[in-house]
């Protein structure tokens, strides 16, 4: 294919503006955990979108704020560098709010960016048609951008157009990661180590390097009390050692299954549901295709 194009886009915007909903709804699946209070994406973290003629990395990055103190203005140099290394920058502005001095702050922090801007209008969902418009009107007024696109996150308004006009300032390029690789953020490493540490309790000797954890998802369940569905696969290579995984009736597995849980719930802070398979891949240590798929 030689149309294909690949490349970099990075989120910001103030806290809570939706860079994180926002992040799920283009990958189209959870990676990326959001929560009503403010400041909860501390690392920056990276969706993958994949498409026939495209692909695209999303960074989602801690937000700009205004440096108080040293610490926070090595934090913007920080991002400031990130902005300049990826191919478009998606500045975020909550249309449920008045554009202020925070989105001003980065609009300026923005215009010695090289990298084009698209502004995205967050939460369309919320206002009506006529706020819509003068928001947009603000938002055109606060700099100069590529694109200035209205979205929801949550009824799906535009997040296809949004896709595209994202690809559209993509270099060309081939994919830079496998199919099917939807993020390499910590938590997910971090998810399947805790995973991983709770299955070899105890039998450490008998699965010497043979097993494999892998999320498969995490996935936010709708609902009033936040809750995430977490699906990990176990990998081993053999039905002896799935036997040992599992344990009589299942009882190893479950206990497995509420060591790892108490771990990712303190890790993610939030109650999980976690769901376990335990898999045979035969000889997965030494077919290339299997260590891809496992993210080897
Ligand atoms: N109605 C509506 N709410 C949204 C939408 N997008 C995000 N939200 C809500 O806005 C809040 C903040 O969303 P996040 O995605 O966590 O915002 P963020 O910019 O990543 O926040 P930080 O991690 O603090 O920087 C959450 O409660 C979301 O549910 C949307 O399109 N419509």
């Amino acid at each position: 294919m030689t149309d294909f194009r690949s490349g970099f886009a990075c989120m910001v915007g103030r806290p809570n503006a939706g860079k994180s909903t926002l992040t799920n709804a283009l990958v189209g699946q959870k990676v990326a955990i959001t929560s009503e209070r403010p400041q909860t994406t501390r690392h920056t973290i990276r969706g993958i979108v994949h498409r026939p003629d495209a692909q695209l990395v999303l960074v989602d990055t801690p937000g700009l704020h205004r440096p108080r103190t040293l610490l926070g203005e090595r934090l913007n140099a920080l991002v400031r560098d990130t902005l300049t290394e990826v191919d478009v920058v998606v500045f975020c502005l909550p249309a449920d709010q008045k554009v202020g001095p925070g989105d001003r702050y980065i609009a300026a922090q923005l215009a010695q960016v090289s990298s084009p801007v698209i502004a995205v209008a967050t939460k369309a969902d919320l206002i009506g048609r006529g706020r819509l418009a003068e928001h947009l009107l603000a938002i055109s007024q606060l700099g100069e951008f590529a694109d200035i696109v209205p979205v929801s996150a949550v009824d799906g308004y535009q997040v296809e157009v949004l896709t595209d006009v994202i690809v559209g300032h993509l270099p060309p390029g081939p994919a830079l990661y496998p199919d099917g690789e939807l993020t390499d953020e910590p938590e997910v490493v971090m998810v399947a180590e805790l995973v991983r540490e709770a299955a070899l309790e105890g039998v450490r000797d008998e699965l010497p390097h043979s097993l494999a954890v892998v999320v498969d998802e995490i996935v936010a369940r709708e609902g009033p009390t936040p809750m995430l569905d977490v699906r990990v696969n176990l990998y081993v290579e053999r039905d002896s050692q799935k036997a040992i995984i599992i344990g009589k009736g299942g009882a190893r597995l479950r206990d497995v299954g509420s060591e790892a849980r108490r771990g990712i719930e303190a890790l993610l802070g939030t109650r999980v549901f976690l769901d376990l398979h335990v898999k045979v891949a035969k000889d997965w240590q030494r077919d290339p295709k299997q260590l891809g798929r496992m993210g080897f």
